[in-house]
């Protein structure tokens, strides 16, 4: 039986801007991700990486050429559409963008309620097992504020991952920790989202971390090279 893959893009550029501002970013991208794979890319600053990162997540329109994830075409989506198919996805950014009003468990608990999909009352319960899951059953109840940047990551990490979902998109996870807490917060992904048969890409320029993936791409100038050459560390 195949599979259909996780993530398969065709001829997919975009731009920013119109007229003579007309900026061209990412230019005939082809790239097919198999359902629970570990992709790295890695590039140059301004090169285009975050900007396929948020197209892939719906987190804006893709404009020309196909983009399926998970099967669904997101060319041409309708606003309505890419908000669904932005729920299926789980995210972590370099910095953690937890709520600094809410503890720990109240943050996790936002990732299931913007999910949906779970019933309200299972809520402080899936929250609660994936912080003991990432090592913080002890601060549940902790603000942000009295965490550590690997802590707060964990959070992080928690919280897109409580809702199951069957891609995580992660851009520069590691950026703001130190290597023995970027090194932890990084395992952590790959053990959940392994459990979970999760599909995830990371956009990072940590080299330390490089080992984690299944295959590395590179992006320079807004096209992807084309030897992805598979890890084999
Ligand atoms: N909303 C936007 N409007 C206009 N230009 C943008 C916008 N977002 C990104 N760009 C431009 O698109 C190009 C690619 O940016 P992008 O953030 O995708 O690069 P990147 O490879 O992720 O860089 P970095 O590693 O520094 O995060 C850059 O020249 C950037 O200035």
């Amino acid at each position: 039986m195949t599979s259909l893959p996780a993530i398969s893009i065709q001829g997919l550029s975009h731009s920013f801007g119109q007229g003579e501002l007309r900026k061209q970013v990412l230019a005939n991208i082809n790239l097919e991700i198999r359902v629970g794979e570990i992709v790295i890319m890695t590039g140059p600053s301004g090169s285009g990486k975050t900007t396929l990162l948020s197209l892939i997540g719906g987190l804006r329109a893709t404009q020309v050429g196909s983009l399926k994830v998970q099967g669904q075409e997101l060319c041409g989506a309708s606003p309505l559409e890419l908000v669904t198919a932005r729920r299926r996805n789980g995210y972590i950014f370099q910095a953690h963008n937890l709520h600094g009003s809410l503890t720990a468990l109240q943050n996790v608990r936002m990732g299931l309620e913007v999910h949906g999909q779970y019933p309200k009352a299972e809520w402080n319960l899936r929250a609660r097992d994936i912080l003991t899951e990432v090592g913080l059953g002890e601060r549940i109840a902790y603000y942000p504020q009295d965490l550590s940047g690997g802590q707060k990551q964990r959070v992080a990490i928690a919280r897109a991952l409580v809702s199951r979902p069957q891609i995580l998109l992660a851009d520069e996870p590691t950026a703001a920790l130190d290597s023995h807490s970027g090194r932890d917060v990084v395992n952590l992904m790959q053990k959940l989202a392994q459990e979970q048969g999760c599909t995830i890409l990371i956009v990072t320029h940590d080299n330390r971390i490089l080992d984690v993936a299944d295959r590395i791409i590179h992006m320079e100038d807004g096209q992807l090279s084309q030897n992805q050459a598979l890890v084999t560390v």
